[in-house]
């Protein structure tokens, strides 16, 4: 699928120190130590309701990550999914009378038109998961020959389960009880109720075609995988994919078997990443799939969670339509830490626009006060698990003082802005 256009990031002189994340599985915020380059696994959009601003919240925050890596010198191989195939998906293009495919294509180009306004660095590998179908039926195929995955009995359905016993090690990355996790699974598209699981949270991989579902064939070559197949692993019958299998694939198949970064929402926790983990350390044994997975808090709204079920949703679209600087929504969600749960308001707009107009007004100078000590700050504040309100704070001390005409450096209004650019991606 292709890819949205990426803005230019300015290269600054010198570096800043490794960059600190939190990470799920550990709890605790610690160094990232990509190689030369940094391999980043970012969950793409159900392409319905898009792009609300919870969405380019979480998107935002990896995109400093992005941003952050590249200052450090490391390229970054991006790869973000488009779950252009699932429940949710059918579900409102049947409410719509729409066309499910039409329906995916329209919100996948008006997210990667969002993505661009907002000046998201485009991830290198964007991927579908229809497009990806043959690479999906292929892992599936591959756990279910390698045992770590069985059909339940169900002579109609004979669907098929990902055995999450089998890394012996589920649950290391949400750390979520199983209580937690059957509820979690319920809510999420999961069927903790379903008759002969061989247990509650085992995640589905692939689900028979239904009447007046959208099906794939399900053959795949898995050659030879040196392990004896089950009758007829080869060929999974027709169906679809589980949800958590595409990210499995997509990922393993262009970042290999362990990634430095898998990151999302709050709300993937569980059961997204710790499935999605699981099958990929049962087909590769690698362990950990990730060395850091990290998710960003939710946006919400009057006091619930920006959801599409819950419809509360406030669209970069319509906020573009009505004139507004994308700069000052990116802007807006960045004046929170990219880890709370925190609400959107009208108020985080406005005071955002200011903020980007004093901003402005300060790079415009001819002099400014010295930004070399502003660059600094700039990279000890994201790299600290992106700090991104002490960081807004450091330009606003900076352009509080130039804007007093207290600069006499001819060279820092432009080095400002090329930080503030390459850093926070803010176009001043
Ligand atoms: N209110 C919200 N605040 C912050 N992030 C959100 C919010 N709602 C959804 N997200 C995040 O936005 C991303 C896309 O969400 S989504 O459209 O529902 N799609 C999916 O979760 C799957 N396609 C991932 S493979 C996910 O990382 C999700 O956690
Ligand atoms: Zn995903």
């Amino acid at each position: 699928m292709q890819t949205w256009a990426s803005v230019d990031v300015p290269r600054l002189a010198g570096g800043g120190p490794p960059l600190r994340l939190h990470d799920t599985a550990t709890g605790r915020v610690r160094p990232t130590a990509p190689g030369a380059t940094a391999l980043m696994y970012v969950c793409g959009i159900t392409p319905y309701d898009a792009t609300h601003l919870g969405h380019a919240a979480t998107y935002l925050a990896f995109d400093l990550v992005n941003r952050v890596w590249r200052d450090l010198g490391h390229d970054v191989h991006y790869v973000q999914n488009v779950t252009d195939i699932d429940d949710p998906l059918l579900e409102r293009a049947a409410r719509d009378q729409d066309d499910w495919v039409v329906l995916g294509m329209r919100e996948t180009a008006l997210f990667r038109e969002d993505m661009e306004a907002l000046r998201v660095i485009a991830p290198r590998h964007y991927i579908g998961a229809v497009e990806a179908m043959d690479e999906i039926t292929e892992l599936v195929a591959k756990l279910l020959a390698a045992g770590a995955a069985y059909r339940v009995e169900d002579p109609e359905f004979p669907d098929v389960y990902f055995d999450s016993s089998v890394t012996g090690r589920f649950g290391y990355e949400s750390n979520y009880d199983e209580a937690t996790m059957r509820r979690l699974s319920a809510e999420r598209g999961g069927d903790p109720d379903r008759p002969g699981k061989r247990h509650p949270v085992d995640p589905l991989l692939w689900r028979m075609a239904r009447e007046g579902e959208p099906s794939w064939n399900g053959s795949a070559d898995i050659g030879d995988t040196g392990v004896a197949t089950a009758a007829g692993a080869g060929d999974l019958g027709a169906g679809r994919p589980g949800w958590h299998v595409e990210c499995a694939a997509i990922a393993l198949n262009r970042l290999g078997p362990q990634i430095d970064l898998n990151g999302g929402g709050s709300d993937l926790i569980f059961p997204h990443h710790e499935s999605g983990a699981a099958h990929a350390e049962a087909f590769t044994g690698v362990h950990p799939f990730a060395r850091h997975y990290t998710h960003a808090g939710m946006i919400g709204l009057d006091g619930e969670k920006m959801s599409k079920s819950r419809g509360n949703l406030v669209f970069v679209s319509k906020l573009r339509a009505s004139g507004v600087d994308p700069s000052a929504v990116r802007l807006a969600l960045l004046a929170g830490h990219y880890r709370t749960d925190r609400p959107w308001t009208d108020a985080l707009l406005t005071e955002a626009q200011g903020r980007l107009a004093r901003w402005r007004e300060a790079t415009a100078l001819q002099t400014a006060p010295d930004a070399a000590d502003l660059v600094a700050r700039l990279r000890t504040h994201l790299a600290d698990d992106l700090d991104t309100p002490a960081a807004l704070a450091a330009v606003d001390a900076w352009a509080g003082e130039a804007l007093e005409r207290r600069g006499r450096d001819a060279q820092a209004p432009a080095l400002a802005r090329d930080a503030v650019d390459a850093l926070l991606g803010v176009a001043l």
